[in-house]
């Protein structure tokens, strides 16, 4: 595995939490009503980092789900098979505002994926996204409302991140 660059290490990963967090206290003024729903695998340390945050910041236990998407798709290869929805998903989705979190948006085949499977539970009042790296080349009409880093790519890379929970460190770096 040859890595091209890092492009988060912990501390920048830390920083982007933490202004994700508050961007989503924000833009939802509170976080009364919210539920974050944590894409497997990364999204949902992800997500419970968030969480973790926006009670540091608010005082406030924001509950976080876990939606299972198993992707039979290889991402060095232009094959866009469908991903597989795992029916794991038990909590209240109705009339709550979901933030959606997942590590790495790229074709986007993975959040409308997981956009079936949510309204598939219930109807939520809406549903945001939150994503770690934002690497483009979307193939849907899909855009992230909070977004770690943008990261310009090409096709032929590609980006991993790293969690400690996961990967036993935190970072997130491109390779070919
Ligand atoms: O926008 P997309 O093209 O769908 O790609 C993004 C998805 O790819 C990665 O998952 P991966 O398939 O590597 O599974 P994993 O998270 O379980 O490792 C990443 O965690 C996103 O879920
Ligand atoms: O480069 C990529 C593409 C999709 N998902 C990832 O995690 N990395």
């Amino acid at each position: 595995m040859d890595i091209k660059a890092i492009i988060l290490d912990e501390k920048a990963i830390q920083r982007a939490t933490t202004r994700i967090a508050n961007e989503i206290i924000e833009r939802n003024k509170g976080t009364k009503n919210t539920v974050l729903v944590g894409i497997k695998t990364r999204g949902v340390p992800f997500a419970e980092r968030l969480a973790e945050k926006i009670d540091e910041i608010e005082g406030d236990k924001v509950p976080v789900l876990t939606l299972d998407i198993t992707l039979y798709r290889d991402d060095l290869t232009e094959i866009n098979e469908q991903p597989i929805v795992n029916d794991e998903f038990h909590g209240d989705i109705k009339d709550k505002t979901i933030v959606l979190v997942d590590d790495v948006i790229y074709t986007g085949r993975t959040v409308r994926a997981a956009l079936d499977a949510l309204v598939d539970k219930g109807r939520p009042s809406k549903v945001q996204l939150a994503v770690l790296i934002d690497r483009g080349h979307r193939e849907l009409p899909i855009r992230a409302d909070y977004v770690g880093k943008n990261v310009p790519t090409s096709k032929s890379e590609i980006v991993s991140v790293n969690f400690k929970e996961i990967d036993g460190m935190d970072r997130v770096i491109i390779r070919d």
